[in-house]
């Protein structure tokens, strides 16, 4: 099977205003893969996920999703990805149904309300829909802006942080729901602070380093470009290093 490359970034540089965020960035992420964006606070993560969502425009370099051009093919692209932001995109004074009506209105394909209130269902919201959001709790706000970004049910996910401050439960919840995604066919890239999440989920990683791509591949592959430096270490240590810059 010919593997293809859902997003494709090629020396990409974004400065705000003298400040570089990412320098000179490459990296592709196959169709069907959980791509783990992984870095420090600062590193360029957040940066990254918003030009692939088309809420930035980079200084330089080129990057295509699924074969579409980010400069001249905004439109088609929007349809593809569903992107769920780190700063919750919901309105607390409407209910669940009302904000999720409000952001299906913006898909090409309209959604009836008894589609919704599946699409509610489906992460655990459906006996709160009629609830006003400010009544939810945090871990249910993170799990409507992550229903928000699938009614169009597009291809590709960006997702950034999208399980930060909820609970074990809930985090585990989101967790399956991304597999799940994931073996339907759709591409993941998101970002994570999460050592135990990257491990359960993410097929490749890719390491974020001031703007600079560090690394990018399997575990088992920064495992084996460490050589014996990394032979006694578990899966968590090799990535917390790798993270750190203390790996290679
Ligand atoms: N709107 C902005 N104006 C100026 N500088 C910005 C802006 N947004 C981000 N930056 C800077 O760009 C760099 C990268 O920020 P970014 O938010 O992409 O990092 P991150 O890896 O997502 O961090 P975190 O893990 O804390 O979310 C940082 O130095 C940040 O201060």
């Amino acid at each position: 099977m010919v593997e293809v490359n859902q997003i494709e970034v090629r020396n990409v540089s974004k400065s705000y205003g003298k400040n570089k965020s990412l320098d000179r960035l490459s990296l592709s992420v196959k169709e069907g893969q959980i791509y783990g964006l992984l870095g420090a606070n600062g590193s360029g993560k957040s940066t990254l996920l918003k030009l692939l969502a088309t809420v930035l425009e980079p200084s330089g370099g080129d990057i295509t999703i699924a074969g579409f051009d980010i400069k001249k093919q905004t439109k088609p692209i929007r349809e593809l990805i569903g992107y769920v932001p780190q700063e919750l995109s919901i309105w607390e004074e409407a209910t669940v149904l009302e904000n999720a009506q409000y952001w299906s209105a913006f898909a090409s394909k309209k959604l009836t309300k008894s589609a919704l209130i599946n699409h509610l269902e489906m992460i655990g919201l459906g006996d709160r829909a009629h609830d006003k959001v400010k009544t939810l709790s945090g871990g249910m706000k993170r799990k409507l802006n992550i229903v928000i970004a699938l009614l169009h049910d597009p291809e590709i996910l960006l997702m950034d942080e999208p399980t930060v401050g909820i609970d074990f439960q809930s985090k585990f919840e989101i967790n399956q729901l991304i597999k799940q995604l994931a073996q339907d066919g759709k591409t993941i890239l998101y970002t994570t602070h999460d050592v135990v999440e990257v491990l359960f989920l993410c097929d490749e990683i890719g390491v974020l380093k001031e703007g600079q791509l560090h690394y990018s591949g399997t575990l088992q592959k920064a495992r084996e470009k460490a050589g014996s430096a990394a032979s006694t270490l578990t899966d968590e240590e090799v990535l917390y290093r790798l993270v750190n810059g203390e790996l290679f």
